[in-house]
């Protein structure tokens, strides 16, 4: 196991037994005899696992442990105490709030061993969730499935390199916003990131909107107008709709992809600029090769990298996640008093198919927040049908609802308690607080 290091903070007589057997056992431990000590300590080094052992009848620390145990930030607590001391409603509140648990003495050092296990299990794991969720953070792309992850892995390795991505995906399912995340993780991040609409600019301008014009090139061209492809030197141009360009247009695009140089309209003399090219394409591009729409040396020189964003609906297991995820960010511009989902919202998302993708999503959430007439969303507010029967929902959503259904309840009927709900549940804690990562449900109290 990684992690096996660990602050044992003793105050009272056990504390040396128990640091003999952390260290027989083949933990690292570092000593500290009092709370000012410890204080020094962490200040220094993280700790996965702390552990506090209050000797038989020692006095129970006052706001010193607390401010301790916050400090800490990140570590596992764990305590070993007299039954007395928890009749400290002070002591107990902090425990409850802020530890992973507790044993009373005499001390049993087998099932102490098998906890302070545990704590450092879930210390990693938590190391690993934070880890994802900032490299999620980071990127900008929300989710947690497998599909997305190897998405993110696709941007870092593309984004090392200078080649030209190619980037397929239906509307809505991120293509943009994974062109943006290969800028920011390239080398060229302090550089420009330019987004184009191929489909969106009139085919009569669009040579000029790309590679810019000269004073006088054409009626109208009353001053010099650098376009976007130079706009983007140094940085990277992102062409969406890329199967949209006309033919001329490839023309120009190959030669600039090839020679690195774009001539403005009306200019004598080209310029050599530095620009990387993501392209993206909601069309099949090798079909439109087939049927002669799309350049095929063209089509060759963009699909260097090619990357797929694959459809929402091929990855349900997100829904609930970029669901709370645009949630949040709703309830963070304030005006609102929403503050989650109803269970039937959450089956109706698992039930609809998606077709605008996560931008639809994004959409419903929005128009939620905004129609909610109470605290939690409900399907109408989505603008969706209430999914009455599980069957419609499909194997895989109706096993991830049933499963969230199943701890939310038991959390709800045993007040919270991880311990209980995990014992009622059949399954360890550790898999508990793995369950509940991965649906997004927040743990009120231990
Ligand atoms: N994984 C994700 N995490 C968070 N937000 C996302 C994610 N994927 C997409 N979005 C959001 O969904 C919306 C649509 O994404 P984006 O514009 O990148 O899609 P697109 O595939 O480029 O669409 P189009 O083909 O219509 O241009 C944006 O608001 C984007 O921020």
């Amino acid at each position: 196991m990684a992690v096996r290091n660990i602050l044992c903070v003793g105050l009272g007589d056990d504390a040396g037994v128990v640091a003999s057997h952390l260290l027989a056992a083949g933990w690292e431990v570092e000593q500290a005899s009092d709370l000012p000590a410890a204080g020094r300590i962490q200040a220094h080094r993280h700790f996965p696992v702390s552990l506090l052992v209050l000797g038989a009848g020692h006095a129970v620390p006052d706001g010193a442990l607390e401010a301790c145990v916050k400090a800490s930030k990140g570590s596992e607590w764990v305590a070993v105490c007299d039954s007395q001391a928890l009749e400290t409603s002070e002591f107990r509140e902090l425990i409850l709030g802020f530890f992973f648990g507790y044993q009373t003495l005499p001390l049993d050092w087998p099932a102490l061993a098998l906890f302070l296990e545990h704590a450092a299990r879930r210390a990693t794991l938590r190391q690993r969730y934070y880890a994802q969720e900032h490299e999620a953070g980071a990127l900008g792309m929300v989710g947690r499935g497998s599909a997305i992850k190897r998405l993110r892995q696709q941007i870092r390795k593309v984004a090392a390199t200078a080649a030209p991505v190619l980037i397929a995906g239906e509307s809505g399912s991120g293509k943009e916003l994974a062109a943006q995340a290969i800028h920011r993780y390239s080398r060229r991040s302090d550089g420009p990131f330019i987004a184009v609409n191929c489909g969106a600019i009139s085919p009569s301008l669009i040579y000029s909107e790309l590679f810019g014009h000269e004073r006088g090139a054409f009626t109208g061209a009353s001053s010099q107008r650098n376009g976007f492809i130079e706009a983007a030197n140094n940085g990277t141009i992102f062409l969406d709709e890329i199967g949209d360009l006309p033919l001329e247009l490839q023309t120009s695009l190959l030669r600039f992809l090839q020679e690195k140089t774009i001539t403005r309209v009306g200019a004598v003399r080209s310029l050599a600029v530095d620009v990387r090219v993501v392209a993206a394409s909601h069309v099949d591009l090798a079909e439109a090769v087939a049927k002669g729409r799309f350049r095929e040396d063209l089509y060759y020189r963009l699909n260097v990298l090619p990357i797929e964003v694959p459809p929402l609906r091929s990855r349900m297991e997100d829904v609930p996640v970029l669901a709370e995820h645009f949630l949040r960010c709703c309830i963070g511009e304030g005006n609102t008093r929403v503050e989650g989902f109803r269970r039937q919202a959450i089956a109706a998302m698992l039930a609809h198919n998606w077709p605008g993708n996560v931008r639809e999503l994004h959409n419903r959430v929005r128009r939620a927040v905004v129609m909610a007439d109470q605290r939690l969303i409900g399907p109408a507010d989505l603008g969706l049908q209430a999914a009455e029967r599980i069957e419609v929902l499909g194997l895989d959503a109706a096993r991830t609802l049933a499963e969230r259904d199943a701890i939310c309840l038991t959390l709800t009927r045993v007040g919270r308690n991880v311990t209980l709900a995990a014992r009622e549940l059949g399954i360890s804690r550790m898999t508990l607080y793995r369950l509940m990562d991965k649906h997004s449900i927040v743990q009120c109290a231990e």
